[in-house]
């Protein structure tokens, strides 16, 4: 007997059907796995997303019951181009722009291309009809912006997007020519260029060909100068665009990047800087995208347009000296701004809680006193022993504090001592230190850890184990609590003594450092208490003109009874 023929390829999965991957793929049919919902009309969409926000609103003032989560638009750019195996360009290119722009980025395929850093060598052309599929999904469910066009393999696929467009109208159409790639190999067949001029141009508002393809859509005119290139937009915008950029980024004359913006009235030259690097993948589909994104925000298309240009050559200036791939050109890094502060995750040492172990303090009024600078004190603290500093400048200027701090951040740094910053996230950031110290009357954790970013290192003061508990909600790493004994240095700071520290440090689930009073013959006495959490003493009040006897005094005092205290 035969066997029972295999059940429908479809899971069910928390109420929701499952499609088999083995269904979605099909070289030359692409499957109908359902019919597409009627698609309602755009400006139907948009009014009901505003008028279920205006609704949420009045009712809120109206009634007593909680007001509805409110609804956070987001700029939306839809890229309908090709997918580069690369990463560089194409689709990949496109959605990471968008992403350091701050725009949402959908994706309709059109092509699958094999391509590295050497060229492209083969291309998978998506069939019209579910390019038509992906462009209905999308545009019949989201409030797209911005559409922005990449590689368009065949004039079926430019009537596609047009009909789509029609049907599903947007804030903007962006259309960037692609039509043979930076390696020479061709991504669109020559008969849509006629397709390309005569109906989707009078649909743009915005096309952006570089000099190559202004001179294709021209019939093969040759441009050679920046002259030649303002004729060449004027041409272009007859076909029916509102705007035309002409990117004489690979002009072999121009010493710098020139390119010509024709608003039908008057031509503008956008000059930048020409950045030597072999990793300029990806540029147009770049500049396209960030133009997107930022109509998508509402700009107007100048600045659109300087937005993304600027942006382009920042992101080929961070990755000028990048690797990736043999071939000659490279992609580069879109996200180049996370490895900048505040978000460089990961590129300085992690927090130890051990490095609480010694934590020095500076004070202004001390340093006066013996008439040295802030650097000094720390270079001192540091040759002390010191295991972390915090600069705790009360009464500094903000531009002599941060030349200071700049200076203590290159100290630590070569010493591998964290540096902390008292109080002011702002001098934190401009002076890149590892992180920052707040107390209960300062900027929370929480909002410390938002402008910080992951990579950062924040401790709070504490004094109860309510605020202890908070620290960690917050997203803290330490937290300091004291004073342990009275202190001149702080004024109207109440002494916990060792039962509050004990309260405080048995309640914590964040690293505790000791403060307030403490010196070289008291340490011992507080890392004796062999507290849970308890990792080191801080340190500020310094008696001495010598901060590196005081610390070592203090270092050997601590580590004695904190050896003492791991034996017990
Ligand atoms: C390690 C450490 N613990 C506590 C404090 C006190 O911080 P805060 O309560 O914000 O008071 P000020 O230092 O800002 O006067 C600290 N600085 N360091
Ligand atoms: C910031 C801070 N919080 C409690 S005491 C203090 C200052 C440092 O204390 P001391 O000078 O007593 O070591
Ligand atoms: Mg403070």
């Amino acid at each position: 007997m035969a066997s029972a023929p295999p059940p429908p390829q479809e899971a069910v999965h928390s109420g929701r059907r499952l499609l088999s991957p083995t269904l979605f793929f099909s070289s030359s049919s692409p499957l109908r796995l359902r019919p597409s919902p009627p698609p309602p009309p755009s400006a139907h969409r948009r009014r009901s997303r505003y008028s279920r926000l205006v609704a949420a609103s009045s009712s809120s003032s109206s009634s007593s019951a909680p007001p509805p989560p409110r609804e956070m638009p987001w700029p939306h750019v839809l890229t309908v181009a090709g997918s580069d195996s690369g990463g560089g360009a194409g689709i990949q290119a496109d959605i990471k722009a968008c992403a350091a722009l701050g725009a949402y980025c959908s994706s309709v395929v059109t092509a699958v291309t094999a391509q590295n850093t050497a060229g492209v060598q083969g291309i998978h052309v998506v069939p019209e009809e579910f390019i038509r599929e992906q462009l209905n999904s999308v545009l019949s469910d989201m409030s797209v912006d911005v559409v922005k066009t990449g590689m368009l393999p065949s004039i079926g696929v430019v009537k596609v997007l047009c009909e789509s467009l029609k049907k599903f109208p947007v804030k903007a159409l962006v259309v960037d020519p692609v039509m043979v790639s930076t390696s020479g190999d061709a991504l669109s067949e020559s008969s849509t260029l006629s397709v390309y001029r005569d109906e989707l141009f009078a649909m743009a508002d915005i096309v952006t060909p570089n000099v190559k393809e202004a001179s294709r859509l021209l019939g093969n005119v040759s441009l050679h100068t920046v002259s030649d290139m303002r004729s060449a937009a004027e041409s272009i915008y007859k076909f029916g665009p509102k705007y035309v950029l002409v990117k004489g980024g690979d002009m072999p004359e121009s010493s710098d990047a020139v390119d010509v913006f024709f608003d039908g009235k008057e031509f503008i030259e956008l000059h930048g800087r020409r950045i030597k690097t072999r990793n300029t993948h990806g540029t147009g589909c770049t500049l396209a995208s960030c133009i997107a994104s930022e109509l998508a925000k509402g700009a107007k298309m100048l600045h659109a347009v300087q937005v993304a240009k600027n942006f382009v050559e920042s992101a080929l200036h961070h990755s000028k000296d990048l690797i990736i791939g043999n071939g000659p050109q490279g992609p580069f890094d879109h996200l180049f701004k996370l490895k900048s502060p505040p978000y460089n995750v990961g590129s300085h040492q992690n927090f130890k809680p051990d490095q609480l172990f010694l934590y020095a303090v500076t004070d202004s009024g001390m340093n006066k006193k013996w008439g040295r600078s802030i650097k000094e004190a720390v270079q001192a603290a540091i040759e002390g022993g010191a295991t972390i500093v915090q600069l705790r400048e009360k009464d500094s200027e903000t531009r002599e504090f941060l030349e200071a701090a700049k200076a203590c951040v290159e100290i630590c740094k070569s010493s591998g001592v964290p540096l902390l910053i008292n109080d002011r996230v702002d001098i934190a950031l401009a002076c890149n230190a590892d992180g920052v110290h707040v107390g209960q009357s300062d900027m929370s954790a929480r909002e410390v850890r938002e402008l910080l970013g992951p990579g950062k290192i924040i401790g709070v003061s504490c004094k109860t184990p309510a605020q202890a508990q908070q620290a960690w909600n917050d997203g803290a790493d330490y937290i300091g609590c004291g004073g342990v004994f009275p202190t001149t240095t702080k004024a109207n700071n109440p002494t916990l003594g060792f039962e509050g520290l004990k309260t405080v440090s048995l309640a914590s689930k964040l690293p505790v450092v000791a403060i307030g009073g403490i010196n070289a013959s008291n340490a011992g006495s507080v890392i004796e208490l062999g507290l849970p959490n308890l990792m080191g003493v801080a340190y500020a009040l310094v008696e001495s003109q010598d901060e590196r006897v005081d610390y070592a005094e203090l270092h050997v005092a601590a580590e004695g009874e904190f050896a003492e205290a791991q034996r017990l």
